[in-house]
């Protein structure tokens, strides 16, 4: 049964009970016996029992939450916490106490990832694109509205542009007025097709200016040089996290990267498409060490950029093939075209997180493979049940060639 359906239905019998008490009670005042006022008060002390317990049952759904004192309790936006990264890190900061605001226009994040906190007193949940200014106080700002995987973000380059400027441009105002500190989720991407290998926060990068992929990593290279003029100019609090591929549960289904590629197409007995031979290279992180990382470098005194990301690197054919033996799947490699720009080697340089935030990623990739593959599994049964099977994005190819899946 509905829930809002059985707290109307508690009540009805309850608003019923005391009716036909009150109406008992009215007769036995007209025959002397008893004052109405007392005998109501004793029909309806059980039933406001009842209805305390009721709603300690509601506000008892939620994932435990720690209680912590005014002096540590913070107020933390996070834009697009919605999303697949946004929501872990909402997940932590409400159980680790915090007040969280969630600012999401839900192009790729999903009321789905946070609805568990609804309702939540120390949570608020906004439909707001970040292009537009934000008049909200809080103490930290978890920057981290933007589409992340490549089909995403080339789908519209001009929309992801302006959430990386003029959204990180609005972030950077807010955190001026009201003196918060702000995190921005920069990207490995910063480092374009590296030639320095592995990356470290030194390198200045290899970016093609105007190639299909420019819209984010140019967006997400201005977005950390406006944090750095605002740090300058007005003293604003910046922390920037440069992050390397990560995976893990509530990545969307029709994400389009890697990850959610193979193994939706594994678990459907669909070949795993290879783009180019699958010599090119990238290391995963699992999210919760993301998350972990992000909150130790919000914590910090660290305001130079910080890699975040698992350093074990495999090539994208080791990983296609790890994935079919984890799933068990019979299903086919198959090689297509390559990206066009597709970085061909990534792997951080995580010596300065494990030196200053005493951080490094703990997870290994079989464990977080295995808690992803068995997301998927039920969110293509959750699909099935809704009669919709998703099927992976395409990657923009070179040279405009249309690829077949
Ligand atoms: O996963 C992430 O966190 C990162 O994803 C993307 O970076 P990219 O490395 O291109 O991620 P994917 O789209 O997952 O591609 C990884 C590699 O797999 C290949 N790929 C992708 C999808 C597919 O079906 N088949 C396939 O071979 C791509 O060509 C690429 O070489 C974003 O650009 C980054 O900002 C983001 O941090």
């Amino acid at each position: 049964m509905n829930r809002k359906f059985f707290v109307d239905y508690v009540l009805c019998v309850a608003r019923g009970a005391v009716w036909g008490n009150f109406v008992n009670m009215r007769s036995l005042q007209e025959n002397g016996d008893l004052k109405v006022e007392s005998k109501i008060e004793e029909a309806v002390a059980p039933l406001r029992e009842k209805i305390k317990d009721l709603e300690k049952s509601f506000t008892q759904k939620y994932p435990p939450v720690k209680f912590l004192s005014e002096k540590d309790r913070k107020r933390i936006l996070i834009t697009g916490g919605a999303g697949f990264v946004g929501s872990h890190l909402t997940d932590k900061l409400m159980m680790d106490g915090h007040e969280v605001t969630v600012v999401d226009n839900f192009f790729t994040g999903r009321k789905r990832n946070v609805e568990h906190w609804i309702g939540h007193e120390n949570f608020e949940l906004i439909n707001h694109d970040v292009v537009e200014p934000l008049y909200i106080e809080v103490d930290q700002i978890y920057h981290l509205a933007s589409p992340a995987s490549p089909p995403n973000y080339m789908y519209n380059p001009i929309k992801t542009l302006k959430t990386n400027t003029i959204g990180t441009l609005n972030m950077l105002g807010l955190a001026k007025r009201v003196g918060a500190r702000l995190l921005l989720a920069s990207t490995s991407e910063v480092y374009g097709d590296p030639e320095v290998h592995p990356q470290n926060e030194d390198y200045w990068g290899h970016v093609n200016p105007i190639g299909p992929r420019a819209c984010y990593d140019e967006g997400k290279r201005v977005a950390e040089t406006m944090c750095y003029a605002y740090m300058k100019q007005e003293g604003v609090e910046v922390r920037v996290a440069r992050i390397f591929n990560t995976f893990g549960p509530r990545m969307h289904m029709n994400d389009g990267r890697v990850v959610s590629n193979f193994i939706l197409q594994a678990l459907q007995g669909e070949p795993l498409t290879v783009y180019g031979p699958g010599t090119q290279t990238r290391a995963f992180q699992y999210v919760s060490d993301l998350v972990n990382g992000l909150v130790a470098l919000m914590n910090s005194n660290v305001s130079s950029p910080v890699n975040l990301g698992n350093p074990e690197e495999h090539t994208i054919l080791e990983f296609a093939q790890l994935i079919k033996k984890l799933v068990g799947s019979g299903s086919e490699i198959q090689f297509l075209s390559e990206a066009q720009d597709d970085p061909q080697k990534r792997k951080p340089d995580i010596r300065k997180a494990k030196l200053m935030l005493g951080w490094e990623p703990v997870v290994p990739l079989e464990e977080g493979l295995n808690k992803a593959i068995h997301y998927f599994r039920k969110e293509l049964e959750y699909q099935a049940n809704n009669q919709y099977i998703p099927k992976p994005k395409p990657a923009r190819m070179k040279k405009g060639r249309t690829r077949h899946n």
